[in-house]
C-alpha cells in the first residue's frame, strides 16, 4: 500500500519580499528516495527547512507523518536532519559525540558506535576532536551521527558537502540501505550520483525538473 510520509501542497514561502517557492507540490512515500535538484537559489534548502518544521509556509500545507512538522519531541524521534555543519561540543571526541548521539536517543541506534566508525572510515581520528578533523572528516561525522540515531525519515541537506569521490558512492549506498528498510530519504544535492540514486524533483514545483 502507498503510505505518503509526506504531502506539501500549495507551499509558497517568500524570503526577503521575494518569491522562494511558488506553489510546490510534493508527495513522498515511505522507502523513497527523493532528490531535491536545481541551482543555486532555487530554494533546494528552504524546502528542506519548510520539510523540518524551521520554515513557515506563507501559503500552502505541510503534512509530515500526517501531521505538520513541529518542534515537539515525538517529531524530531522520526525525523533526522542534516544541514549545516553541527555545533561541535569542546572537549568531546569524534568518538565521544557518537556515544552522546547513541545515548541521546530513544530506541535502539541504528549502528553501534564502533561499526559507524568503521562505516564512516573515522577509526584513525576517533579520539581527535571535531575541529582538528579535516573537512570531509567532519562531515563524515555529521553523517555518522545522523545515520546511527534511529529514525524513519532523513532531510539532508548537501550531504556531500566535502565528501571524496569514493565516500560519495559509499554515502549512496548507505542511502540506499536506508530506503530498503523502509525508511524515507529527502536530500537536497548537486552531486550527479547521489540525485541518480532518488527520485529528482524541482524545489519550485516539487515536480520533475526542467
Ligand atoms: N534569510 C533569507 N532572507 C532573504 N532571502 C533569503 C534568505 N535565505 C535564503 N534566501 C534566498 O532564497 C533563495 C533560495 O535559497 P536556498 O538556500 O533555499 O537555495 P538553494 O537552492 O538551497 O541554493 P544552494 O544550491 O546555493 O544551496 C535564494 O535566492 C536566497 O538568496
Amino acid at each position: 500500500m502507498y503510505e505518503s510520509i509526506i504531502t506539501v501542497t500549495g507551499l509558497t514561502v517568500e524570503l526577503g519580499g521575494n518569491p522562494v517557492l511558488t506553489g510546490t507540490r510534493l508527495a513522498v512515500a515511505a522507502g523513497e528516495i527523493v532528490a531535491v535538484v536545481g541551482p543555486n537559489g532555487s530554494g533546494k534548502s528552504t524546502l528542506l527547512r519548510c520539510l523540518a518544521g524551521l520554515q513557515p509556509a506563507g501559503e500552502g500545507t505541510i503534512e509530515v507523518f500526517g501531521a505538520a512538522p513541529s518542534d515537539e519531541g515525538p517529531f524530531w524521534r522520526r525525523v533526522a536532519l542534516l544541514a549545516d555543519e553541527p555545533a561541535w561540543y569542546p572537549g568531546l571526541t569524534a568518538r565521544e559525540h557518537l556515544e552522546l548521539m547513541s545515548a541521546v536517543h530513544t530506541g535502539p541506534s541504528r549502528l553501534t558506535v564502533e561499526d559507524a566508525l568503521d562505516v564512516f572510515d573515522l577509526r584513525s581520528r576517533a579520539d581527535a576532536p571535531p575541529l582538528n578533523l579535516s573537512t570531509g572528516q567532519r562531515q563524515r561525522l555529521a553523517l555518522a551521527a545522523t545515520l546511527l540515531r534511529p529514525s524513519d525519515l532523513l532531510l539532508l541537506d548537501e550531504p556531500e558537502r566535502g565528501l571524496d569521490a569514493a565516500f560519495r558512492e559509499r554515502l549512496a549506498g548507505l542511502l540506499d540501505a536506508y530506503a530498503a528498510e523502509g525508511g524515507t530519504v529527502v536530500m537536497a544535492t548537486h552531486d550527479p550520483l547521489l540525485a541518480a540514486h532518488g527520485r529528482q524533483v524541482s524545489p519550485a514545483t516539487g515536480g520533475v525538473p526542467a
